[in-house]
């Protein structure tokens, strides 16, 4: 009889879970991901960050995301055919390249976090959702990146279906619920990674570019998961009466000048006090040295850590411990 498959086994070695993000070019986001690193860690998260990066992102960034205990691993760049599309914003082509997330299959399930997203409580539990499905929180069409869209052009928000129907006769059948694409759970798998691939390849680029790709894809399997999980700060202007703040657990700095990062202020909306203490409390976190993965390692094991190069500090964190291993290739 063939020996049994667990599929949570590779090599004979268990499958683990991890949160992943990704990383392209050589601009400003790697802040966003060192925060999330240090986010997952202020909430006592137990899995690893993995980073998906782009052969584009420079040798200084990946340093400092290593020296904050993430999993570095560099993937190919993935781009939709050739299409005249207008994506919402050009650099979302980019993003295509989330999928090869699909093929780290040395993980059971993997929580995808955008690098403008911040943790501000635990959200391990997620993992044990029931395998089988892709969970995400719902989008909004509100915002005017959406404006050359069916939906915002009669005024329609999955958010608030009640307020404007969606007109079956004119527009075609209701759109299925639609999630964001900035946060997902999800379980990699090499034969829906091939899936994916091929179906990219023949299907026309729209709008939201992998967002909308992802929507169409998993659309038979998508679960819907409370706002908390993936704050759009739009939400909070659009459609407020959804948004319970003091639920919030994860916030999605998506909207028009609110990475904070770059936050000035002077962008539309962002001059509201719910933005700018948000956006405080992403620097708290960005700022806090006490969160810094070689502070923490050091102090979590209650050694003084000989103070070693960080970047040839090649660590695997298997939960909160910190082990160094030998030098990074
Ligand atoms: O120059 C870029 C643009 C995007 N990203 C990554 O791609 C994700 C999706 O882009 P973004 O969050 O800007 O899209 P939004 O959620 O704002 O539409 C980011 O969070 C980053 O993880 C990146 O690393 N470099
Ligand atoms: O490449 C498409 C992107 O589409 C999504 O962002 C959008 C979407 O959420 C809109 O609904 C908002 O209005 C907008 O601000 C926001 O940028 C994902 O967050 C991002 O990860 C990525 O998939
Ligand atoms: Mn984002």
């Amino acid at each position: 009889m063939a020996p049994t498959v667990d599929s949570n086994v590779t090599n004979g070695k268990a499958k683990t879970r991890a949160y992943v993000t990704f990383l392209a070019g050589d601009g400003d986001y790697w802040k966003g991901v060192v925060a999330l690193a240090k986010g997952l860690r202020k909430v006592k998260s137990v899995y690893p960050l993995v980073v998906a990066i782009l052969p584009d992102v420079p040798m200084d960034h990946r340093r400092k995301l290593i020296s904050q205990g993430c999993i570095i691993r560099e993937i190919e760049p993935l781009y939709p055919p050739e299409n005249q599309t207008k994506f919402a914003m050009a650099y979302y082509v980019i993003n295509y390249s989330k999928l090869r997330i699909w093929k780290f299959v040395e993980y059971s399930k993997m929580i995808y976090l955008d690098g403008d997203i911040q943790v501000f409580d635990n959200i391990d539990h997620l993992f044990d959702l029931p395998d089988g499905h892709f969970y995400a929180v719902m989008d909004c069409f509100c915002e005017r990146n959406w404006r050359n869209s069916p939906q915002y052009q009669i005024g329609y928000c999955q958010q608030a279906p009640e307020k404007v129907h969606w007109p079956d006769n004119q527009l075609g059948p209701k759109p299925s619920l639609y999630f964001n694409a900035g946060m997902f759970v999800f379980e990699p798998n090499l034969s829906t990674y091939n899936n994916l691939l091929s179906s990219v390849k023949i299907t026309q680029p729209t709008l939201f570019a992998e967002q909308d790709f992802l929507n169409m894809f998993f659309k038979d399997v998508y679960k819907p998961i409370p706002t908390e999980y993936n704050l759009i700060l739009a939400m909070l202007w659009r459609h407020p009466e959804n948004v319970d703040v003091k639920k919030v657990k994860v916030v999605h700095y998506c909207a028009d000048g609110s990475k904070p990062w770059r936050y000035t202020g002077k962008d539309v909306n962002m001059d509201r006090e719910d933005i700018k203490m948000l956006v405080n409390m992403w620097w708290e976190i960005y700022n806090d040295e006490t969160l810094d993965y070689w502070k923490s390692c050091g102090q979590s094991m209650g050694t003084q850590l000989t103070a070693v190069d960080e970047p040839t500090l090649a660590v695997t964190r298997s939960g909160s411990r910190c082990v160094s291993a030998p030098s990074a290739a």
